[in-house]
């Protein structure tokens, strides 16, 4: 597919596209690094035109694009996906579950083909959880079917819109080569926020600044941009500036050693065992990562603490000094810890506005049922100024970009500044802007002890230097599933 852009300018709730002239020869893939707005969102509606009733309005001109031609791989789609499964899940009245829900169904269901889905099943290591349900997938399997999906719909022209999102330092290797074969034969757009994430074997880079095409480059030119410095500085002060806010509202909760503990923690799913034979005790003060593959129960531990998972009371946990399942309060203890997953943010479909996302942070609700303070809204408006969403202020959370709505639920975690501050791969669906301001705020909260660390994320370059106790899981040779060996460094 040869596809050109001419003069085009198109609008998003987070940035304006401008592309003055950009040509997409047939048979060439192209990397797109974005620092700011959600490019890959506004490039896969242009190329897919999926929303056709509310397809997305643009001015100059796009030529060469087959829309029936063109698949897209997104965290939306994913969030979409998601969201469709579950309210259709009527497994519990048929009293069995649904195939085409199971991880082989919606991979089988874009194809009708048995010997390509296995061939995505092996070619993206999936095999052994080809009969899980798609809904109870960790983060990094689900990213791996959505390519599976998009792969099985046979079209010559993929948006891969940040692939490597989720996806632990083995899987992001084996996708890049995959990816490499595949561009032999299928087109490609990868869009990525983090340099790292540039595949190797791509030869054309398209950059993209504030929302307009700023160049076009060989990639060995672009590896030594000088831009990527630029931006670092632009997004140090912002952070600051965040923290400045974080500090007039200090409070200082109390809570005697340990903080946490688990004894023996273990959770399996009927024939399945995840992890075994856990311990893990949480002191005042220390912050702590969390470590290990795709799949191996880092959001499943990190549940466990939080109390959603329901086999939180069949584990041994003392927290904030009291045992669960003793009677305490779940909300008592959700008062003290603030929490971002990719599983909150699916459970986040309530339709109210950005600000009231952030103040909902008080009340660790989804969604706004109580009449805010005045202090409450001025908090979470001076949020909202940090984060450049003060236009949006009144916008419904759904009709935002994934990665707005990721910054608000982070505001929402970090808001009342809780005792434990629970992020689980935060970055998900952030711009290069957006992560390096929340990683540099994060790095200062943790430096200050204005909350307690416990962190999740796949990249090295995400670490922070004021993490230095590790819990990591490896596999257990002898039971199977996962045991924990915990590290200082
Ligand atoms: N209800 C369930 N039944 C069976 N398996 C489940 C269920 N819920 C979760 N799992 C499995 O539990 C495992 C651990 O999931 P978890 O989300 O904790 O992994 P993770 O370490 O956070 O992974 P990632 O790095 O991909 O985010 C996964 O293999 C997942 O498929």
């Amino acid at each position: 597919m040869e596809i050109r852009f001419t003069q085009l300018q198109c609008r998003s709730s987070s940035v304006t596209m401008n592309i003055e002239d950009w040509l997409i020869e047939s048979q060439q893939s192209w990397g797109v690094f974005s620092t700011e707005g959600d490019l890959g969102a506004i490039l896969g509606q242009l190329l897919t035109r999926q929303t056709q009733d509310n397809a997305l309005a643009y001015s100059g001109m796009l030529s060469g694009v087959d829309y029936s031609q063109v698949a897209l791989v997104s965290l939306h789609e994913q969030q979409l996906l998601l969201e469709q499964i579950l309210e259709q899940d009527d497994s519990e009245a048929l009293g069995y579950i649904d195939p085409n829900t199971s991880v082989y169904g919606v991979i089988f269901t874009q194809c009708d083909d048995h010997a390509l889905t296995k061939r995505l099943l092996e070619q993206l290591d999936l095999t052994r959880l080809s009969d899980s349900q798609f809904t109870q997938l960790s983060t990094g399997e689900s990213r791996r079917v959505m390519l599976a999906r998009a792969v099985a719909t046979q079209v010559p022209f993929l948006v891969l819109d940040e692939p490597y999102a989720g996806l632990d330092v083995g899987h992001r290797q084996a996708l890049s080569q995959y990816l490499q074969l595949l561009s032999q034969t299928v087109q490609m757009l990868v869009v990525v926020s983090r340099e790292e994430d540039m595949p190797d074997w791509i030869e054309h880079v398209a950059m993209f600044n504030h929302g307009a095409l700023d160049s076009i480059m060989a990639k060995t030119e672009w590896d030594n941009h000088p831009l990527i410095s630029q931006l670092t500085a632009q997004s140090g002060q912002q952070s600051e500036d965040m923290l400045a806010l974080i500090r007039r509202h200090r409070h200082k909760p109390l809570f005697a050693n340990p903080v946490f503990q688990l004894h023996n923690g273990r959770v399996a799913y009927s024939d399945k065992v995840i992890f075994s034979g856990v311990n893990w005790r949480i002191d005042n003060g220390v912050h702590w990562q969390v470590k290990g593959p795709n799949g191996c129960g880092k959001s499943t531990l990190l549940g466990l603490i939080f109390g959603d998972h329901p086999q939180c009371y069949s584990n041994d946990i003392d927290i904030f000094g009291k045992k669960r399942g003793s009677g305490e309060s779940i909300w008592e203890i959700k008062k003290h810890i603030g929490m971002v997953s990719s599983a909150l943010h699916l459970q986040y479909r309530v339709n109210c506005s950005a600000l009231d996302v952030i103040v909902s942070g008080f009340y660790d609700s989804i969604g706004l049922y109580q009449q805010p303070t005045a202090q409450q809204l001025a908090i979470a408006s001076e949020w909202l100024a940090i984060l450049h969403m003060d236009q949006l202020s009144k916008t419904a959370f759904r009709q935002l970009e994934y990665g707005q709505q990721r910054l608000l639920l982070i505001a929402r975690a970090i808001v009342k500044q809780p005792t434990l501050l629970i992020l689980d791969e935060p970055y998900q669906g952030l711009d290069y802007l957006g992560r390096r301001l929340i990683k540099n705020a994060l790095e200062l909260i943790a430096k200050e002890h204005l909350s307690q660390l416990l962190y999740v994320s796949h990249y090295q370059e995400d670490s922070l230097d004021s993490i230095q106790h590790f819990i990591e899981f490896v596999v257990n040779e002898h039971q199977g599933g996962y045991l924990a060996v915990v590290t200082e460094s």
